[in-house]
C-alpha cells in the first residue's frame, strides 16, 4: 500500500543544532492527522521539510510513494500538496470569488499564458463558486476579503489551500485566533472539506485535536514519539510524560 505521506529517518539541523532527530511518520490516505508536541519540539519544521520551504540535512519525505524532498515548494504543491499558513495569504482588495479564482488558476498552473487562461476561465469559475459554497461564503460573494471577519478569511483560506484539488492538505493551526464557537463552527467545515483527503495539521488546542483527528502524531525534540489513535495516544506512558500535567494528560474524554 502506498503512503500519502510518508517521512524516513528524516534530520535537519541549523547549523550545528540538530532540531529534527530521525523523524519517521507513514500516514495512509483519507487520515486525519493532527501534529502536536511542546513548544520548540520541531513541527514547523516538520512542517517545513514537507511542503519544501527546507530541504532535510538528510533522510526522505515521500509523497504518494515519491520523492519529494529537495524539491522547491511550487513543484510540491504541483505533485498534489496545499498548505495554509498561519498568517492569511488572502488577497485584501479582491472579492471572495476572485481571491478562490486565483487559487484556482494559480494551482492549474494558468499564470503566465493568457489564451490558455481564457479558455479554462469557465472551469475556474465553476470551481470557485464550488469552493464558495464548500466554505460557506456563497453570501459573500462580491465582499473584499479585507472586509470579512476573521474566521470568514480563514474560511477563505481553507477555500484557497483545498482549491488546487490537492489530495494532502497542510494546515498550521487552523482555529487560532478564533471563539469557541467560530472554532466548533470551523472543525465541522474542515472536516467536509477534506473527506477523502489527507489532512495534516500543527495544533495546540486539545479541544481541536481530539474534535478533529483520526491519528494523533507526537513529536519530541524532534522525533515522533508516538502515532496512533487520540484513545491510544493519550494512554501512552511517553506522551504522558512529555505531557506531564499538560493539556494532552487533561484531556479526558476529549474536548
Ligand atoms: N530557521 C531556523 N534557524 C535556526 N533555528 C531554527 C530555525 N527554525 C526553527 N529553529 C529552532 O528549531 C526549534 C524548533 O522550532 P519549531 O518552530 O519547529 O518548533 P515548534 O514545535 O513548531 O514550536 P511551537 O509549538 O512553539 O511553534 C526551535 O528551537 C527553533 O528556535
Amino acid at each position: 500500500m502506498t503512503y500519502a505521506l510518508e517521512l524516513k529517518d528524516l534530520h535537519k539541523s541549523f547549523g550545528k543544532t540538530p532540531i529534527i532527530r530521525g523523524a519517521n511518520l507513514a500516514v495512509n490516505p483519507g487520515e486525519r492527522v493532527a501534529v502536536i508536541g511542546p513548544n520548540g519540539a520541531g513541527k514547523s519544521t516538520l512542517f517545513n521539510l514537507i511542503s519544501g520551504r527546507l530541504a532535510p540535512t538528510s533522510g526522505e519525505v515521500l509523497l504518494n510513494g515519491e520523492r519529494i524532498s529537495g524539491l522547491a515548494p511550487y513543484e510540491i504543491n504541483r505533485k498534489g500538496l496545499s498548505r495554509s499558513f498561519q498568517i492569511t495569504n488572502i488577497f485584501p482588495k479582491l472579492s471572495v470569488f476572485e481571491n478562490l479564482r486565483c487559487g484556482v488558476l494559480w494551482s492549474l498552473g494558468y499564470r503566465y499564458t493568457f489564451l490558455r487562461f481564457l479558455s479554462r476561465m469557465d472551469d475556474a469559475n465553476e470551481r470557485a463558486e464550488l469552493l464558495m459554497r464548500q466554505v460557506g461564503l456563497e453570501r459573500k460573494r462580491d465582499v473584499l476579503a479585507m472586509n470579512l471577519t476573521y474566521a470568514e478569511q480563514r474560511a477563505l483560506e481553507i477555500g484557497i489551500t483545498i482549491g488546487g484539488g490537492a489530495n494532502v492538505i497542510l494546515l498550521d493551526e487552523p482555529t487560532a485566533g478564533m471563539s469557541k464557537t467560530e472554532t466548533a463552527h470551523f472543525i465541522n467545515l474542515i472536516r467536509e472539506v477534506t473527506v477523502g483527503k489527507t489532512l495534516l495539521t500543527v495544533e495546540h488546542d486539545m479541544g481541536v485535536v481530539f474534535g478533529l483527528a483520526d491519528k494523533i502524531a507526537v513529536v519530541v525534540y524532534g522525533e515522533v514519539i508516538a502515532y496512533d489513535t487520540p484513545e491510544a495516544v493519550r494512554a501512552n506512558a511517553r506522551v504522558q510524560e512529555a505531557y506531564l500535567g499538560s493539556p494532552v494528560a487533561d484531556a479526558q474524554g476529549g474536548h
